[in-house]
């Protein structure tokens, strides 16, 4: 503990000395009353974070009893489909309310078209029916995109180096229904095509999946914070230009309100902001705008700048991850997708 006068400095409402000096500021107002110990800062603090506030993103990948560790995220796995279970019970005993589910695609099922994407049996669809299968109760969010399936890693078809917006619209309505088919609560398109959501909530309700919840990836930009994840599906390596023609550019800040009103207008039940800790104001400004349930996506950047800071005993990774996290409630989250889902509810839980 810092010591400064001969008594620790966190001890402010320690008995006086008697050698103290008179006070020299005419202060009426003195803020830093209510921060004079834990039990003050406490009862005036404005934003909690709870292990309701969590999804729990997991890499799925074929094989058994397997866990590969994604090199660019030190701490998260690729897991195959039985340990994707077991991480389903890490996140029901911890109390997360809902996992994420993305998978790596064998290289040779990946083509031009990401037909992958719309077979009910591929490594998604099972998953689902595996987790739900042992935990009827957990939440189980599927997204809905191309890119971990395509042999050039984009999110939609592509036709003379353009992508086709509403062809791919097409293909991923067919995704959401196989995804929907094998038991998934929440379909998250994460594409950014104009009109999916639309399309997505009408192919739902025409099926007879009117509880499926739809969460719009509304407001994604296109970020350097992606690189790990593009490692720890695949796509890194795979993928050729970059995708400025359908995600956002991150200058922007009232298109992301359009492109929320739109997909509320679809029928979006739930919106999303990503990345997140460079995008806090959007995160604010769709709150305070819509008034709707509202997520952030911590991503994988974001997620390996603070693991690997910690990692080099830079910065203490532990508090780290609990202030970006209640950064994002502060800024008017609803609910985070974060690679720390884990350690920040095991953390939740030890503090009671
Ligand atoms: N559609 C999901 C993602 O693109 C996640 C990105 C990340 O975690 O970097
Ligand atoms: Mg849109």
């Amino acid at each position: 503990m810092a010591i400064k006068f001969g008594r620790p400095i966190e001890m402010r409402d320690a008995p006086r000395p008697k050698t103290a000096l008179a006070p020299s500021l005419d202060l009426v107002v003195r803020p830093r009353r209510n921060r004079k110990s834990e039990w003050a800062r406490r009862l005036v603090r404005e934003n909690v974070l709870t292990a309701d506030d969590l999804i729990w993103p997991l890499f799925v990948v074929d094989g058994h009893n397997k866990r590969t560790p994604v090199a660019s995220m030190p701490g998260v796995d690729r897991l195959t489909v039985d340990q994707a279970v077991r991480d389903a019970e890490r996140a029901m005993k911890l109390n997360i309310p809902c996992i994420a589910l993305f998978p790596y695609t064998e290289p040779s099922l990946r083509d031009e078209f990401g037909s992958e994407a719309t077979n009910a049996d591929n490594l998604v669809c099972q998953s689902v029916r595996a987790i739900k299968k042992e935990f009827p109760n957990l939440g189980v969010l599927c997204d809905v995109a191309l890119d971990p399936f395509t042999s050039h890693g984009h999110d939609g078809l592509i036709e003379d180096g353009k992508i086709l917006n509403d062809e791919t619209v097409a293909v991923l309505v067919r995704q959401a229904l196989v995804q929907a088919e094998a038991g998934c609560d929440i379909i998250a398109p994460s594409d950014m095509m104009d009109g999916r959501v639309g399309a997505i909530r009408e192919g739902l309700d025409a099926a007879g999946f009117l509880d499926v919840q739809i969460m719009s990836y509304a407001a994604k930009y296109a970020s350097a914070f992606y690189g790990p994840f593009r490692d720890a599906i695949g796509s890194a390596k795979t993928l050729t230009g970059d995708k400025r023609t359908y995600q956002m550019d991150s200058a922007n800040s009232d298109e992301a309100l359009r492109e929320v009103e739109l997909d509320i207008a679809e029928g979006a039940d739930m919106v999303m902001v990503k990345p997140g800790m460079p995008y806090l104001d959007i995160v604010r400004r769709v709150k305070d705008t819509f008034a709707m349930p509202t997520f952030v996506y911590q991503v994988s950047g974001e997620y390996a700048m603070i693991a690997a800071a910690s990692g080099n005993g830079w910065i203490d990774g532990e508090r780290a991850m609990m202030e970006s996290l209640l950064g994002f409630k502060r800024a008017g989250a609803d609910g985070i997708l974060t690679y720390f889902a884990p350690q920040a509810a095991e953390k939740l839980k030890q503090q009671g």
